[in-house]
């Protein structure tokens, strides 16, 4: 994936996106987790297109965005959301992004600061563990597709008595193996926990109570302390794909923040 320099420039990699929402209301990107698909906000998107112009966007062999040619990294998927904010003629948004978009998002506040005037992080960490986990389960997709994933994808995601976890599993079934494990690549060499300092923007940590991947504590607690002033929400009775499985406060969080912060997007 080129570029991975400091200032995104044309030919960085375009994912597939869609904007919905009124024309002229200020933009808010929403990035979606490892395994899913724009479609992981649908919840959101009645209300948040009522006041914003949402622009969504698909990971490399996700949904319907291309594998790119080279490496997959998380500074060249924030140089790709800049460069489609460039296309669509967007100066500056607001940023809400689960997991591997919440990274994503924290490095385009990092790398493009002027570009993201408040941002949202749900479910999410300045690093997902072990590198070499991550490396291992690159390799696993490669050798034997996006199945043994998909398998235990509900036991990551969800808690036990969640019964609506089919939907977003079959995101995960229709991933290319080679975009996923691009994506596990880019994962295993995201660490910005010594940044966090420099987000300039407001910025609201939301956590899953019960999240496995990135609990609350170690992860979602490090991004709150690391980043000036961040509030953090920790929602009870909700995993890692918390905005899913309890749509109504993860929602309601993301919305009275965006209402605080949404000075200077124009509306
Ligand atoms: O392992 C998973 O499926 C959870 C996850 C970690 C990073 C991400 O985006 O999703």
């Amino acid at each position: 994936m080129t570029p991975t320099g400091d200032s995104p420039d044309d030919r960085a990699y375009v994912p597939r996106h869609s904007v919905e929402g009124p024309p002229g209301a200020p933009v808010l990107v929403l990035g979606p987790s490892l395994g899913t698909t724009m479609d992981l906000w649908r919840p959101q998107l009645p209300e948040l297109t009522r006041s914003w112009r949402v622009l969504r966007y698909d990971l490399p062999g996700h949904g319907g965005s291309p594998v790119p040619d080279g490496p997959v990294t998380v500074a060249g998927l924030a140089d790709g959301v800049a460069a489609l904010l460039d296309r669509l003629g967007v100066a500056a948004a607001a940023y809400a992004g689960v997991s591997l978009g919440g990274a994503v998002g924290t490095m385009l506040a990092l790398r493009a600061p002027g570009r993201v005037a408040s941002l949202v992080l749900v479910c999410t960490s300045p690093r997902f563990g072990e590198p070499g986990a991550w490396r291992e389960r690159a390799a696993l997709v490669r050798r034997d597709g996006v199945a043994p994933v998909a398998r235990t994808a509900a036991d990551r995601w969800f808690t036990p008595s969640f019964t609506g976890a089919e939907p977003y599993v079959e995101m995960l079934r229709g991933t290319d193996p080679e975009g996923y494990a691009g994506c596990c690549d880019a994962l295993a060499g995201f660490d910005v926990t010594a940044r966090l300092p420099e987000v300039s923007a407001p910025t609201l940590v939301i956590a899953g109570a019960q999240d496995g991947p990135t609990p609350p504590a170690g992860h979602a607690d490090r991004l709150a302390e690391g980043i000036p002033d961040a509030g953090l929400v920790v929602v009870e009775g909700a995993a890692h794909l918390a905005g899913a499985e309890r749509p109504g406060p993860v929602t309601e969080a993301i919305t009275a923040h965006l209402d605080r912060t949404w000075k200077g997007l124009g509306r």
